[in-house]
Parts: structure tokens; C-alpha cells; sequence
């Protein structure tokens, strides 16, 4: 292969421009060409993409965000925008393609695999809710945001004896939620995965309070319910001065940790290796602490698993 494309869709994740300047750099020490696409697969569809210059992509490579930028962009999921993107693929020569982004990203590459597009897909997304993967981009850095902004949020709590329902992203999967609240030994937490009644979580707290537990924190996934109408509901059945607090955008942006930079890079490269060796269709992962592939159809037919040990944990920890 002599020329390839790259690009970022979906939700931004930190790491996804490590691996694009990972993608530039190894593709060209290779003797290939990189197309930068704008925008996700709107960039495909309008034709908006521009040869990668690999100092440019060195230079960003720590920051959070995508040089790219990226875009949830509904025309790719019909056939006139697929046969679009396609059209500009094979316009410009490109023979293979690396895309970075979740689930619905690998939907997307998916289908340019069916038309006969060799595609990479590099897990980047901090919701982590990619199957076959024990690991995407983002959710490490995501992680630790949350952490220290829970840290911040407990501070005051405590001086105050309140309760907080920290609302924090995942519409789908609750991994943030989950990790997270056994991070920080969260006082409860409530998951998409997982049923859940607020009398029941009134009683754990009143139970809490009655061990001496005078202020908690309620971790809940955004894909679970709405802190900001949960907490006034515990208030009003427990008594506890309740707050909500919902972290937001905070939790996408921001350099992303040494685990990602360095897991972006790695898989930068493989991408590449793969596509030089003419194989397309594959997804990368991480297993244990190897960069894995497999064959995108199999990869998004697996069923989600669900860290049910790690929930009772959590459960557990303020019974
Ligand atoms: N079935 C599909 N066919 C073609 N393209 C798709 C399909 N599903 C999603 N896409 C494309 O992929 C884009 C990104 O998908 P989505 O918005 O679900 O984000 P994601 O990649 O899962 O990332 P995240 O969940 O982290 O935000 C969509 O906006 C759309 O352009
Ligand atoms: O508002 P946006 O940009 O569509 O993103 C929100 C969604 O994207 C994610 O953050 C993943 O990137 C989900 O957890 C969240 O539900
Ligand atoms: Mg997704």
C-alpha cells in the first residue's frame, strides 16, 4: 500500500491523537502517503481530507481532543452516504484506511470493509464498551479525571455532612460508574447494567448513617437516571442535605495519561503494520498487555461482559 487514510469519530477520546501522530509517523518511515480526514466519516462523505504533514501530527501528539475533529455524523448509516464516502476513498487512490473511534465507529468501518475498503479499527473511546477489547483509549485519562474531581466533590461533602450524586458518563455502559466508585469506595453506585430502586438505596444510606457514616458519595452511570432528579428524592426520603453534581464534558477533554499516550502509540503502529502488509478488516485490542487483533465482524458480534465481580466489590465495601 502507498497511500492511506486516517480518521477520528464519535466522541473525542484523549489518546486519539497519539495515535494519529503514531499512524503518520510509522506510515511514512514505511514509504506511504497519510490522508488526514476532517470531521469523522463526514470528512469521507464531503471529501474534506488533507495530506498528513508528520511534524504537525508529532507536534499535538499529548494533547487531548483530535486535530482531526470528529463528528456523529447520521447520513454515513444510509446508502447514499456510504456510497459517497466510498466514492471519495477511491477518488483519491486510498487503499486502506485506519479508523479511530467505539462501537458505532467500527459500525461504520464495518461497512467500508463490505464495499472492499481494507480497514483498521483502533479502539479510541472512554466509555470502554467495546467487547472484544479489555481496554480502549480514553478510559484510563477519563478515569483518573474522575477520580480527582470526585476527590474534590468528597472535600466539601464531608464538611458539610452531605450526601452527592455524582452523575458521570456512559449511556450505554456504566464501566466509568463502576471503576470509578470501586476506585474511590464510593458509598453506592448505580448502573445501567444493573437494576436498582431508590428506597432501597435510601435504606443503604440511612443503614450507612447509622454505622456513623455522616456524608456519602452516590457514583451513577448518565445511562442509569438523572442525578439531578435523584437527588432531591433522597433528600426528601432520608433527610440527608443532598446535592447533585454532574461532571459533563470535563471527563472527555484533557491531556490524555502515560497508559493511553503510550497504548495509542502502540496501536498507531500496529494499524499501520497491518495495512503494509495489505490485511484489512481487523479491530486492535489489548489483552493482558499485548496489542491484539481480530476480524471486525466477529469483534462487534461479541457479547458485552459485565465485571460482576468488580460491582459486588463495590457493593460490599459500605454494605
Ligand atoms: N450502523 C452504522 N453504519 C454506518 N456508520 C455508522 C453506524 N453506526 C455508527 N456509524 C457512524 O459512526 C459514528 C460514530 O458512532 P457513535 O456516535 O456511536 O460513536 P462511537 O464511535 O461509538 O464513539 P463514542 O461512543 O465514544 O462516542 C456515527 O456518527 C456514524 O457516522
Ligand atoms: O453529547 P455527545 O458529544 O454526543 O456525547 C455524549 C456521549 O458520548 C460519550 O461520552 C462517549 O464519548 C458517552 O459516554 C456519552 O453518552
Ligand atoms: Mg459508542
Amino acid at each position: 500500500m502507498k497511500r492511506i487514510a486516517v480518521l477520528t469519530s464519535g466522541g473525542d477520546a484523549p489518546g486519539m491523537n497519539a495515535a494519529l501522530g503514531s499512524v503518520v509517523r510509522s506510515a511514512t518511515q514505511k514509504g506511504m502517503e497519510v490522508f488526514g480526514v476532517e470531521q469523522g466519516y463526514l470528512g469521507l462523505i464531503e471529501d474534506r481530507m488533507q495530506l498528513m504533514e508528520p511534524m504537525r501530527a508529532t507536534g499535538m501528539v499529548t494533547s487531548g481532543g483530535t486535530l482531526l475533529g470528529t463528528m456523529r455524523c447520521g447520513e454515513m448509516k444510509t446508502e447514499e452516504g456510504r456510497l459517497k464516502a466510498v466514492e471519495t476513498i477511491r477518488k483519491h487512490g486510498i487503499e486502506g484506511l485506519v479508523t479511530i473511534g467505539g462501537d458505532g465507529t467500527f459500525r461504520g468501518a464495518e461497512v467500508l470493509c463490505g464495499y472492499g475498503v481494507p480497514t483498521i479499527g483502533i479502539p479510541g473511546t472512554i466509555d470502554n464498551d467495546l467487547a472484544y477489547t479489555q481496554y480502549t483509549l480514553g478510559f484510563d485519562t477519563t478515569l483518573n479525571t474522575i477520580v480527582r474531581m470526585a476527590t474534590q466533590i468528597r472535600d466539601t461533602m464531608a464538611s458539610h455532612e452531605r450526601v452527592c450524586v455524582m452523575e458521570v458518563m456512559g449511556r450505554h455502559c456504566g464501566d466509568l460508574a463502576l471503576y470509578s466508585a470501586a476506585a474511590l469506595h464510593a458509598e453506592a453506585l448505580i448502573l445501567p447494567e444493573m437494576p436498582w430502586d431508590v428506597d432501597s438505596l435510601c435504606q443503604r444510606l440511612e443503614r450507612q448513617r447509622a454505622n456513623g457514616r455522616r456524608s456519602a458519595l452516590v457514583v451513577m452511570a448518565e445511562g442509569a437516571g438523572k442525578a439531578t432528579e435523584l437527588a432531591p428524592v433522597i433528600m426528601e426520603k432520608t433527610g440527608f442535605d443532598t446535592r447533585a453534581s454532574v461532571l459533563g464534558y470535563v471527563q472527555r477533554g484533557g491531556q490524555p495519561s502515560p497508559r493511553d499516550l503510550l497504548m495509542a502509540t502502540r496501536m498507531g503502529v500496529r494499524a499501520v503494520e497491518l495495512l503494509h502488509q495489505g490485511i484489512g478488516n481487523r479491530v486492535l485490542g489489548q489483552c493482558q498487555e499485548e496489542i491484539v487483533d481480530f476480524d471486525i465482524n466477529e469483534a462487534l458480534d461479541m457479547p458485552a461482559v459485565f465485571n460482576k465481580e468488580l460491582y459486588e466489590l463495590v457493593q460490599g465495601l459500605w454494605a
